[in-house]
């Protein structure tokens, strides 16, 4: 027979580790000597922020100046707050908390001798550099530098992106006993730069120059005409993803609600982020096998068919009308604890089932599609499509794993079970075999994680469940291995683990009366509610009623998506519609009001879209403004984000960037004329250049929101 098995211990351990890095970090911070100055600059910047929106009409007017400040300084921090949670999970990847084994480290020894086609930047930059430190230090291990993108405040004086590595150099000569300053170091590295910098057109295409700073920083500052070239290749070509060095099978585990029980907010929560990091694999061309591993094969079964069989005698013939498979479950479950010969009769069901006896697998057939019927509608509403392959379709498969893993030697005899263990016997094991026989949790997964590798040919797998779970698939890792299927340099196995989603209340997300809130519910409410903000704005009075109905089901389905996608998935969080529909911060409903804007501005100058597209040939994309060209290089960014969140597979990266760019828009836009009017309102002059970055930037956005799974609308 077959159980559920869960573990929590795990759980608390890792959110007491999360804390403690947490704290490191906030003291880090505060005890910066840049705080305070930054705190008094920010709120200026705030209350200027403010009168720009809402002379855009972001912001109605009968709002209040000061609520509307704080909301948007609550906003800035958390988008503040969402960088340091970065920096946490970084944090975390250093302290192995996350089973992520894929990194693109310690191979770049060579220079690349060019930058390949759409290539991050900074990946690039971070070859030049690995190439520079080898040079320059080749008596240190093979290291790999570290290039980040510069603070978005600090770009103009110290360049796009800069490699930090000299602090960390210093410090590793002097436990060496050798004398040498950061800014030595700095100086060894730019000099290797800078030499192949005159030598290699390719590095000089991308890069206009670099600079040395205090104490120990290399500035790269990127060049222009690079940028130009690069938007201009994205609104002739669109956006593209870079080259791909290897096309993978990766097979991605998402969702994976129980049958006969509700699919609950975890479960969503799961569907969501699979389904974007699907996308995202999509998007960058490898081989995506989207399953829904269900749990379709427990001990459950055996008392629902019992239950089935004495209230629906005539199934066989006739279909049940069951409805309420909740109300069903509850049924049997009542009568399993309270009546022996019905006990007993349930578990005979589960071996004749796992038998596969016609009947009995009849019964449990009618019992899943009923559930497979209510999680289809969800999945049609969110716009997820799967394939599904539950624990059952791995009966077969647990029944061969057995003698393979006895002949190995690999099980252990206690207490009547087959235990198997991981690297580490002070732990739990894995449970291969029940003491009656029964299969496990344990078994299914490590069935699943044999077939996968050996016969879908997966080089790369993603299991997508709550955090609780991690216990679990650190052990399913290190038994995959011993047991000899799993090897690391063929596979990537990843554990794409999340928190738990929280009410309002910072408790468990439930109904007023204790039960699992209903996804289906859930959705309808979130459509209610877009659609009373939308009236709010009087966008009903606009709009017709399909483009209403549009706007509606983009803003609800979104901002759920968003406000989860948004958000650190190490962490808890709190769901409230209040919050993820609030078109004043980093929301789905902002950002989607925001594109609209965007891709209405061409609209609005009245140039035909595929005569601006066509004018990208002769005209550059206009970069001479210092905000047209920030503009310029964020849009640049997103390969490197894009590449940043296939290495640990966390969207909020990505929605982060979409803020980043939506940011950079504005400031453009409110320091440069796209188009000029007369008194009359007559379009006097129209910026070609600069409607080709508006373009560009629409594109961007679109490409970001087509990977979060969000649909946009032309009018909002
Ligand atoms: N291969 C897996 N174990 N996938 C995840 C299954 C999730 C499980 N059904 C749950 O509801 O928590």
């Amino acid at each position: 027979m077959y159980v559920t098995n869960y573990d929590l211990v795990c759980h608390r351990l890792y959110f007491s580790t999360l804390f403690l890095v947490f704290r490191k970090h906030c003291v880090d911070i505060s005890f910066s000597n840049f705080t305070f100055f930054f705190q008094e600059a920010k709120l200026k910047e705030f209350i200027s922020k403010v009168n720009e929106l809402s002379t855009q009409g972001f912001i109605s007017e009968s709002a209040s100046a000061e609520v509307v400040a704080a909301q948007l300084h609550n906003t800035k921090l958390k988008h503040r707050l969402a960088v340091l949670q970065r920096a946490i999970a970084e944090e975390e990847k250093k302290l192995g908390i996350n089973s992520s084994t894929g990194s693109s480290s310690g191979k770049a020894a060579k220079m690349s001798a060019t930058v390949r086609d759409r290539m991050s930047i900074r990946d690039y930059l971070t070859e030049v550099f690995t190439h520079a430190l080898r040079t320059a230090f080749p008596d240190l291990e093979d290291k790999t530098a570290a290039v980040a993108p510069t603070n978005e405040k600090y770009v103009a004086k110290f360049g796009d992106y800069q490699c930090n590595d000299a602090m960390a150099l210093c410090k590793i000569y002097k436990d060496k006993g050798v004398k040498k300053s950061p800014l030595e170091i700095a100086q060894s590295l730019a000099d290797v730069v800078n030499k192949e910098l005159a030598s290699n057109p390719n590095l000089a295409k991308v890069v206009d120059k670099i600079e040395v700073a205090k104490p120990g920083f290399v500035n790269v500052f990127l060049s222009r005409v690079y940028a130009g070239e690069q938007l201009k290749d994205i609104v002739l070509n669109g956006v593209q993803p870079p080259s791909l060095d290897k096309r993978l099978r990766v097979v991605v585990d998402f969702s994976s609600p129980n049958i006969a029980k509700e699919m609950h907010v975890g479960h969503l929560r799961s569907t969501i982020l699979g389904d974007a990091i699907c996308r995202l694999l999509e998007y960058l061309g490898h081989d995506v096998v989207r399953l829904n591993h269900v749990g379709d094969w427990g001990t459950q079964f055996g008392m629902l068919i019992a239950h089935l069989q004495d209230t629906y005698p005539d199934y066989l013939t006739k279909s049940p009308p069951i409805a309420d498979l909740q109300a069903f479950y509850k049924q049997s479950k009542k009568r399993f604890d309270e009546d022996e010969t019905f006990k007993k009769r349930a578990y005979q069901c589960v071996v004749s089932l796992q038998k596969f006896e016609p009947d009995y697998k009849k019964a449990w057939d009618m019992i899943c599609d009923v559930s497979r019927r209510d999680f289809q509608k969800i999945y049609d509403r969110l716009n997820v499509t799967l394939t599904e392959r539950g624990e059952s379709f791995y009966q077969k498969h647990m029944e061969e794993l057995v003698p393979y893993l006895e002949k190995k030697g690999l099980l252990e005899l206690d207490d009547g079970r087959k235990i198997m263990w991981g690297d580490d016997r002070g732990l739990i094991p894995m449970t291969i075999v029940k003491s009656d026989g029964g299969f496990t949790y344990d078994t299914s997964d490590m069935a699943a994680l044999k077939h996968r590798i050996e016969h879908e040919k997966a080089n790369w797998v993603v299991i997508v469940t709550d955090l609780g779970q991690g216990v679990h698939f650190k052990l399913l890792g290190e038994c995959g291995k011993k047991a000899g299927f799993l090897d690391p340099n063929k596979t990537r196995l990843d554990f794409v683990g999340f928190g738990v989603v929280l009410g309002e209340d910072k408790k468990k997300f439930k109904t007023r009366s204790g039960d699992t809130v209903k996804l289906s519910e859930l959705l309808d409410e979130g459509l209610r509610r877009s659609l009373d903000k939308l009236k709010e704005k009087n966008r009903h009075t606009e709009l017709t009623p399909t483009e209403l109905s549009e706007a509606q089901q983009a803003v609800a389905y979104g901002c759920i998506k968003y406000a989860d996608l948004s958000h650190n998935r190490n962490l808890d969080y709190v769901f409230s519609f209040d919050k993820m529909l609030d078109d004043r911060g980093n929301t789905a409903a902002y950002l989607l009001y925001a594109y609209t804007r965007i891709a209405s501005i061409v609209r609005a100058a009245g140039v035909n879209i595929d005569d601006l597209v066509k004018s990208a040939h002769t005209t550059p994309v206009s970069l001479e403004h210092p905000k047209e060209f920030a503009l310029a290089k964020t849009l640049l960014r997103l390969n490197d984000v894009l590449t940043l969140v296939t290495r640990d597979l966390c969207l909020h990266h990505l929605c982060e960037y979409l803020y980043d760019v939506s940011t950079a828009f504005s400031e453009f836009y409110d320091n440069c004329y796209c188009i000029e009017k007369d008194e009359a309102g007559k379009i006097k002059k129209v910026h070609t250049g600069r409607l080709l970055l508006a373009e560009a930037t629409a594109r961007v956005m679109k490409k970001c929101f087509d990977i979060l799974n969000i649909n946009t609308v032309h009018k909002m």
